[in-house]
């Protein structure tokens, strides 16, 4: 274990960054100066920013520095996949507290740097501070579109098809599965807690949870497909919460309908084991990191065409409110904003 103070900050900076490369033709100058330059000629440049603390967002009894690093920069590159866009540069802030090492360091930035590599993002630059109490990771994520594929979240019209990808709830579900082992480990002696926790069944939740993937595979399909969402989110804090967003920034309602949710087999039967209901799971779990898009009422043959999205429902008058349709049109259930909320939490 190599101490901070060992190599100073400077030396620290240096350590974490001399083997940096820029990849982008967008990064004219990437680390080493005041700034870093960036040229984006005719393109729209787009700009996000994500703040990760010890304890509010991220627990590191059961989150591996590897995973946290690759997880914090993927979640900005959700934001930039969101607007239809491609992440290209990466800035990161962190703040340490002296229980953490160089090698503790070495190991967030392998995780920053495996998911640049993997979403062909270059890291231009940052700032390293100490911090008296734990961790607290800001990453600032630029990106380019064309202006006329930007794609906001107040563009959706009436009779629009609401659509999502991948599957809901998992995440939120990884995270009870660790938090109920660390309750576990924490009410035995000292003897007892070299039992490993069994998480057999389980792996995908734990993996959507820990190890979330920006859905850049979508935004490519759909540009392939000729389809341009009228908008778009990705799903950070709960279903329910971003298609609320979606309408209130467009003037619409909404209904969906509690059958269409997308959900993994996994997820139900964990959902069930909690004693939980998995739509609830599905509406207002969060972390998923899918993208939520509305799509022309028209282009309802080409979506089905594509892998791995599913229309959930479609876009109203605002009057007629938002609302999810429960199961055999049962009954019409108000959406609410019930998702996670950094601000409840610290409370
Ligand atoms: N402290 C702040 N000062 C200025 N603008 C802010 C601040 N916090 C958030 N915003 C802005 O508010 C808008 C909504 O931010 P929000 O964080 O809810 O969206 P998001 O980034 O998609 O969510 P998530 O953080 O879950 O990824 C964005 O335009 C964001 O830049
Ligand atoms: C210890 C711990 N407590 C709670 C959570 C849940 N959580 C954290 S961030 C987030 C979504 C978006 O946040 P933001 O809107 O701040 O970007 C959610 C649902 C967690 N991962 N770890
Ligand atoms: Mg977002």
């Amino acid at each position: 274990m190599t101490a901070i103070s060992e190599l100073g900050e400077f030396g620290l900076i240096r350590h974490l960054t001399e083997n940096i490369k820029s990849k982008n033709d967008s990064t004219t100058f990437g680390i080493g100066d005041d700034c870093a330059v960036l040229d984006y000629c005719d393109r729209r440049t787009l700009v996000t920013s994500d703040m990760l603390m010890e304890g509010i967002h991220f627990d590191l009894v059961y989150t591996p520095l590897k995973h946290l690093g690759y997880k914090a920069a993927v979640v900005n590159f959700s934001d930039i996949y969101a607007m239809n866009g491609t992440p290209r540069q990466l800035i990161v802030n962190i703040a340490v507290s002296r229980r953490f090492s160089v090698e503790n360091l070495d190991d967030i930035y392998s995780g920053l740097l495996l998911a640049c590599e993997r979403y062909g993002v270059d890291l231009v630059g940052g700032d390293t501070s100490a911090s008296v109490t734990g961790l607290a990771l800001s990453l600032t994520c630029i990106g380019d579109a064309k202006a006329e594929d930007v794609v906001y979240r107040h563009g959706a019209k009436e009779t629009d098809l609401i659509c999502v990808s991948g599957n809901l709830g998992a995440a939120y579900l990884g995270l009870q599965l660790l938090e109920r082992e660390k309750k576990v480990f924490e009410g035995k002696n000292i003897d007892e807690t070299s039992a490993q926790p069994d998480f057999s069944g389980h792996e995908y939740l734990l993996e959507r949870f820990l190890k979330p993937e920006a859905r850049k595979d979508i935004v490519e399909r759909l540009r392939d497909a000729g389809i341009r969402p009228t908008s778009m989110i990705d799903i950070s804090d709960g279903l329910s919460s971003e298609l609320l967003h979606i309408c209130k920034a467009s003037q619409t309602g909404c209904r969906i309908y509690e059958e269409r949710l997308p959900l993994d087999y996994q997820t139900a039967l964990c959902a069930e084991e909690f004693n939980m209901n998995v739509s609830t799971c599905a509406l207002n779990g969060g972390e998923d990191y899918e993208l939520l898009f509305t799509v022309p009422l028209t282009d309802h043959d080409k979506i089905a065409q594509i892998d791995d999205v599913r229309e959930i429902g479609y876009i109203t008058k605002a009057e007629l409110g938002t609302a999810l349709i429960g199961r055999g049109d049962a009954e019409e259930i108000p959406l609410r904003a019930q998702g996670w909320d950094a601000a409840e939490s610290g409370k």
